[in-house]
């Protein structure tokens, strides 16, 4: 008991939140997609991965190997062949529904009004085909549709079918309480067992309801019947408030929905809830609680907040070795730039200064902990800049062939202004260029190099260059010379 306090006494509050948020964003995962066939695909997807451990942790290489390589795949197969229902999914009208309400209830569809007009349809005798859209993606389905953005009404159900409006062909799409889609070809079903009075309108729905879950309302022109089509079933409906319900049930809208329903469906958002709480804790188990591991790891240091006044002149390390511990996992997915040593020089003073290397002066990433540090302390020498002008001398490297003499050489310019600490500076007396070979030469000319600033932490003040011109004077040796 003592243990399992002491265990929890190790939970920070971060892990908690940690928790709650990736729970969260399953649990909208499954709200937005449950339904759809990504969601399917997406639940197989997981089976698999959970299969991949498990074979792995029995040891079965190859089974591992394969499962891995075909979830790999199907990971990347589902957002291209799924990428329109993902798309529909995720089109919710605002913020607030995509992050906390039911994307199919904001939807207040006029069940009434469409149900009323269907009826009023059948009694003129003008055919109709409605389509309500589930959750899936019609588009790779139906053709030809024409964009039409008008709010549901009985007037606009009735025009739109009037047998001389040119749109009245075809079927009308339904998002929301808006006609969405005129003269819309929907697939015709090629069932046998269909009646044989229902002709191409009726193909029409039922072909629609099997490929999708939609429901599609159809409104007989010969006989002024109504009937509905869903997954594999299309039944003639007698009254408006029997055709109201089912459209309120598939839409998800509450007050249509049975009490036995709606708990139902109240109990099924709960248990996703619990059960995306689940599956996080045990990922975030998984992942920060599994065995301990130490590594030990080389890290430069940062010297942060350096005086503009200073430079650093002398640093005792550049590298600190820290030895870590966490959960496996972290450890093992730990990458460099996640760890960071950072010594603020803001209280520096000029000459030496001598800082503890403590847990405030490391950055780690969170799950990993710091067990030592070594070395404990880092000496940094601060020095105040000054300018200091330097003579420039060539750094002439080889020989002359032995007939020839090196007799005057002058750089131009002869001098020229650094920058850099007092104390490095109080030993600098001479710049050199970059080595020039003599073996090269042999005859009097010029020639163009560049200044090698040693120490590097020197710098050139503005207007100086580090290009020199070097003028040399070469003669030949007299025969009494070369012996
Ligand atoms: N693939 C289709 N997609 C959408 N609408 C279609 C399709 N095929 C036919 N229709 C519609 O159905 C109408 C033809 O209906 P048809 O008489 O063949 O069918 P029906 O099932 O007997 O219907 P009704 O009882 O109204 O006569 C067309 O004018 C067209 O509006």
């Amino acid at each position: 008991m003592t243990r399992f306090f002491a265990f929890l006494a190790t939970i920070r509050w971060q892990d908690l939140v940690d928790i709650i948020i990736n729970s969260y964003i399953l649990y909208r995962v499954y709200v937005l997609f449950q339904g759809t066939n990504a969601f399917r695909v997406l639940v197989g997807i997981t089976s698999l991965w959970i299969l991949q451990e498990v074979a792995a942790s029995l040891g079965l290489i190859l089974t591992s190997w394969a499962i891995r390589g075909i979830t790999t795949a199907a990971a990347i197969i589902i957002i291209v062949v799924f990428r329109n229902e993902i798309r529909t999914a995720l089109q919710v009208r605002n913020l607030k529904t995509f992050l906390w309400g039911s994307p199919n209830r904001e939807q207040a569809t006029s069940v009434e009004v469409i149900a009323e007009s269907a009826y009023q349809m059948g009694k003129k005798r003008i055919g109709a085909l409605i389509v309500f859209p589930g959750k899936e993606d019609l588009s790779e389905v139906i053709h030809g549709g024409i964009p039409w953005e008008g709010i549901v009404s009985q007037e606009m159900l009735v025009s739109i079918f009037w047998p001389k409006n040119p749109v009245h062909d075809g079927a009308v799409i339904i998002r929301g309480n808006h006609v969405a889609e005129v003269g819309v070809l929907l697939p015709l079903s090629q069932r046998q067992d269909l009646p044989t009075f229902y002709g191409t309108r009726h193909r029409a729905a039922a072909g629609l309801a099997e490929r999708t879950d939609a429901l599609v309302v159809v409104v007989s022109e010969e006989r002024g019947r109504v009937t509905v089509a869903k997954d594999n079933w299309i039944k003639p409906i007698a009254q408006p408030e029997e055709l109201t319900q089912l459209l309120r049930k598939h839409l998800n809208l509450s007050d249509g929905v049975s009490v036995d329903q709606q708990k139902r469906e109240r109990l099924k958002l709960t248990l996703a809830g619990v059960l995306s709480l689940l599956v996080m804790t045990g990922i975030w188990f998984g992942f920060t609680r599994s065995d301990d591991t130490i590594i030990a790891l080389n890290v430069p240091v940062e010297y942060v907040n350096r005086p503009p006044n200073f430079e650093i002149l002398e640093t005792s390390m550049d590298e600190a070795r820290l030895q870590l511990y966490g959960s496996s996992a972290l450890i093992k997915s730990l990458r460099t730039g996640q760890v960071q040593v950072r010594v603020d020089l803001s209280k520096a003073t000029e000459g030496r200064n001598v800082f503890p290397i403590t847990q405030d002066n490391i950055v780690l990433p969170p799950g990993v902990f710091l067990n030592k540090v070594y070395p404990p302390t880092i000496e940094v020498t601060l020095d105040v800049p000054i300018t200091k002008e330097l003579p420039i001398q060539v750094d002439w490297v080889g020989r002359l062939p032995e007939n020839l003499l090196l007799i005057k050489a002058k750089v131009i310019p002869e001098v020229v202004k650094v920058i850099g600490g007092s104390k490095i500076l109080e030993k600098v007396n001479t710049l050199y260029t970059a080595p020039v070979k003599l073996d090269n030469l042999s005859k009097s000319g010029s020639l163009s190099t560049s200044l090698v600033l040693t120490p590097p932490s020197l710098k050139l003040t503005s207007g100086s260059t580090d290009k020199v011109t070097v003028n040399y004077q070469i003669e030949e040796r007299s025969a009494d010379e070369r012996k």
